[in-house]
Parts: structure tokens; C-alpha cells; sequence
């Protein structure tokens, strides 16, 4: 396709999707990435340094990402114009380069428009969330042992109130729900039905269990010991209770998991490597408290899209807050990164906040590719300059006698550290 705005660099390769479906990824990849709004200045261009640092230590010339910038949020309006806040063609772009990574987008509270964020994950059917919890050490944390904080959060990213089908309170569309329930779904209890705002909660059966199957994978493939499914199935039993059975359902029927002692636990070997792994759940109230008192009893977890959000930020609290949180959104063939916080707008263009989520999210993008050399060479620098106390405000205010670095400081110091 002809882009209207989008630079298409000549040096770079498209990354392909084989016959078995993996990656075919060439040694220079074009990689589009979306600068982000609000702390999105201050957070991509250390990321963007970090990487390509990372590939040219472990990889000499022989490799090279090519970055391609698409356009989304503030950014998308400036240059396509008024009101094009998610430019199709960028939607085209990150289908078509098949491997992207985003930073953060606004979405106003309460009206205007809605989450661009939630737009690309939907349009683009992304249906993992993928959000990766664990502590470097040194880092300040809240809680006693921050060492036993080693969970991955797979958060169904498609359906669930973040489908955005809601009315508003007073508008016509609200009165002709309203009196669809009560005079014809036999719904008696709509307290204050002039002034109510009405949504919908959309929870399927495909949706839940190609989301759990992924979390099972992952689980089998990384030789983890147990995956938790969170769910407040005693109050929304059709939607959350369903997750729940759905996701029992496909760790018996494709992962060949036995009811333990009667169940509902389920138990199952890795087929890989002969592990047990357990299938177990837990009420999602219930799983807040968890995280905090017992986390080394979680692993991998399952959840629903607005379980999983609240989730994300509360288990990135744990080991030193959402400056430090990164993520991936997954369908079968595509991958957009970004990190778990959002715009922190009071301290956008100050080149102050972590870029930490947003270069962790990227050496979740190299592993991704395959290039676990470069990877881990992140991994290492970031551990290495934590460790020496080089920190940004938000570790910085935590820590005794730490040296306080700015954003693309603390790119540096993670570069000079691979
Ligand atoms: N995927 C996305 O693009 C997301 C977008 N959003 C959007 O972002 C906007 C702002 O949302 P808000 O609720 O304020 O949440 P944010 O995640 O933007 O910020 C909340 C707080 O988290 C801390 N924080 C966030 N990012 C960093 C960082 N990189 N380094 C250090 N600390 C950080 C700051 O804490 P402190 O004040 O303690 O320093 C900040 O005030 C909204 O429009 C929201 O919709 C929100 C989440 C995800
Ligand atoms: O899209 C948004 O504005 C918020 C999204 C969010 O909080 C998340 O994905 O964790
Ligand atoms: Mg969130």
C-alpha cells in the first residue's frame, strides 16, 4: 500500500509470517513505532537509543532495526489534521510490518474520544495483553519480598466493558436499553432508570479461550509452576463465572489437565519438560489481597481485560511502580509493545520519568524477534545500573543514597552497562 504520510525507509526488510506461522525475521527489519503523547517524548527516544545499542553490541553490523515512525494521539492530529487521531494507515502499518512497539496514548475521562489504545488492541484483534512482573534487584518496593514478586499477566485485550458498548445516562439510546430490560427481559432491579447510564459486558467463549490457551502455552513453554485464572465469577457468573469454566475447560481438553483432589483445582504434566503444573482460580478481590501477602504462590495468571488492567498497575507497584512495567500486545501474527503506564502528563517533556517500562517492553520486542542475544543484553544493563543506583525520580525518592539521572540519562546508563 501507498502511504499518504508514512516514510517507508528504503534500506530496510518487512518481517513475514512463515508457513508454521513463526516470524521470518530479516537481519534489518522495518519496525514501525508510534512516539506516544504526554511523557511519550521522554520515554521513546532513550528506548529507540537503548535497542539499537543492544543490537549493535550483540550483533556487530550483521544486524539492524530500522525503525519506521506511524502516527497516532496529538501527534496524528498535527500531522494528518483535525480530528485523524488514528490515521488507518497506521493500522496498516503495524498489520503489515507485523512487529511494532507504541508509547502512550490519552484518552480523556468522560467523554470525547475514545481509548486509542483499546482501538488498535480491537482493530488490530491483539488478543493478549501480555504484562511480565518481576523485581531487579535493588529496586524499592512496598512490599517485604519483593524477590517472590514473578508473575506474567495474560489479559484478555478484546472483549469485556473495554468493547466500549455503553449509553448515556438520559440519551435515547439509554431509555430504549433500559425498557428492552425491564419490559422484556423480565429485569426489575434498574434503581433509578431516568438518569442511568447503561454498558454492556461481552464475554465469549472463543474470546476467553484463545486467551487462556496462549496463557497455558506460555506456562508450558517457560516451565512455569501454575496458572491462576482471576474472575469475579460469584457475582457476574455469565461473563466472569464463564471465564472461569471456559478456562478449566481448555486446560483439559488440549492440555490434558486432571481434577486435583475433586477439584475444581486441575493439575496437568508439561509435556516439555515433566513438570506439574496446577490450573487453579481465585476470586478477583480475593487475588489483590493474594498479590500483596502470599505472591510466590502466583505464576502465570489468566484474567479478563478490566480485571487485568487493575491488576497490571497493582503487581507493578510491588516491584517499583509502572515506570518500570512493560507489555506486549499479541495476535497470532502480530505484536505491538508498549509499556503498562499511560501519558503522566505533569511531567510530559521534562525528561524526567523512567523510560524503563517502555525499554523493557522493547526487549520484550527483540525476544519477540528471536534476538534474545541483544535482549539480554538489556536485561543486563538495566539490572546493572538499578543495581549502581542510577536512577530516575521515581526509584530515586525511594532509595538511600541513590544518584538521581534524567530519562535519557538513564538510557545512557543502561547502554554504557551492556
Ligand atoms: N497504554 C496506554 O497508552 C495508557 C494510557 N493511559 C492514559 O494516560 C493518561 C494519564 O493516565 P494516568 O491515570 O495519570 O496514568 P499514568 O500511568 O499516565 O500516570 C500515573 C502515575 O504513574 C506514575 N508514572 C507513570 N509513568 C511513569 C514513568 N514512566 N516513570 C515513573 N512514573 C510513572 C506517575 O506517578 P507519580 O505521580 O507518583 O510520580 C504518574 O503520575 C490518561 O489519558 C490515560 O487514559 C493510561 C494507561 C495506559
Ligand atoms: O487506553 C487507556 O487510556 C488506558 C489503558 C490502560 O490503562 C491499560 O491498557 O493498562
Ligand atoms: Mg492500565
Amino acid at each position: 500500500m501507498a502511504y499518504q504520510k508514512i516514510q517507508v525507509p528504503a534500506e530496510g526488510t518487512k518481517i513475514t509470517i512463515n508457513s508454521d506461522g513463526s516470524l521470518n525475521v530479516p537481519n534489518n527489519p522495518i519496525i514501525p513505532f508510534i512516539e506516544g503523547d504526554g511523557i511519550g517524548v521522554d520515554v521513546t527516544p532513550p528506548m529507540l537509543d537503548v535497542l539499537n545499542a543492544a543490537v549493535e553490541k550483540a550483533y556487530g553490523g550483521e544486524r539492524k532495526l530500522v525503525w519506521m515512525e506511524v502516527y497516532a494521539g496529538e501527534k496524528a492530529v498535527k500531522v494528518y489534521g483535525d480530528d485523524t487521531w488514528l490515521p488507518e494507515e497506521t493500522l496498516e502499518a503495524l498489520k503489515d510490518f507485523k512487529v511494532g512497539i507504541k508509547g502512550p496514548l490519552t484518552t480523556p475521562v468522560g467523554g470525547g474520544i475514545r481509548s486509542l489504545n483499546v482501538a488498535i488492541r480491537q482493530k488490530l484483534d491483539l488478543f493478549v495483553c501480555q504484562r511480565p512482573v518481576l523485581w531487579f534487584t535493588g529496586v524499592p518496593s512496598p512490599v517485604k519480598n519483593p524477590q517472590d514478586v514473578d508473575m506474567v499477566i495474560f489479559r484478555e485485550n478484546s472483549e469485556d466493558i473495554y468493547a466500549g458498548i455503553e449509553w448515556k445516562a438520559g440519551s435515547p439510546e439509554a431509555k430504549k436499553v433500559i425498557k428492552f430490560f425491564t419490559e422484556e427481559m423480565g429485569v426489575t432491579n434498574i434503581r433509578f432508570e431516568d438518569m442511568c447510564g447503561i454498558g454492556v459486558k461481552p464475554v465469549s467463549e472463543e474470546g476467553t479461550k484463545r486467551l487462556v490457551r496462549q496463557a497455558l502455552q506460555y506456562t508450558v513453554d517457560n516451565n512455569r509452576d501454575s496458572l491462576t485464572l482471576v474472575h469475579k465469577g460469584n457475582i457476574m457468573k455469565f461473563t466472569e463465572g464463564a471465564f472461569k469454566d471456559w478456562g478449566y475447560e481448555i486446560a483439559r481438553d488440549e492440555f490434558g489437565a486432571e481434577l486435583l483432589d475433586g477439584g475444581p483445582w486441575m493439575q496437568f504434566k508439561n509435556p516439555k519438560t515433566g513438570k506439574n503444573v496446577i490450573v487453579k482460580d481465585v476470586i478477583a478481590d480475593a487475588m489483590l489481597q493474594q498479590i500483596l501477602l502470599r505472591p510466590a504462590e502466583y505464576d502465570v495468571i489468566a484474567t479478563l481485560n478490566l480485571n487485568g488492567d487493575y491488576l497490571s498497575d497493582a503487581l507493578a507497584a510491588e516491584v517499583g511502580g509502572i515506570g518500570i512495567a512493560p507489555g506486549a500486545n499479541l495476535s497470532d501474527t502480530v505484536g505491538v509493545f508498549e509499556a503498562t503506564h499511560g501519558t503522566a502528563p505533569k511531567y510530559a517533556g521534562q525528561d524526567k520519568v523512567n523510560p524503563g517500562s517502555l525499554i523493557l517492553s522493547g526487549e520484550m520486542m527483540l525476544r519477540h524477534l528471536g534476538w534474545t542475544e541483544a535482549a539480554d543484553m538489556i536485561l543486563k544493563g538495566t539490572s546493572a545500573a538499578i543495581g549502581e543506583k542510577k536512577v530516575t525520580y521515581d526509584f530515586h525518592r525511594l532509595m538511600d543514597g541513590a544518584e538521581l539521572v534524567s530519562a535519557s540519562q538513564f538510557g545512557k546508563e543502561i547502554i554504557a552497562r551492556m
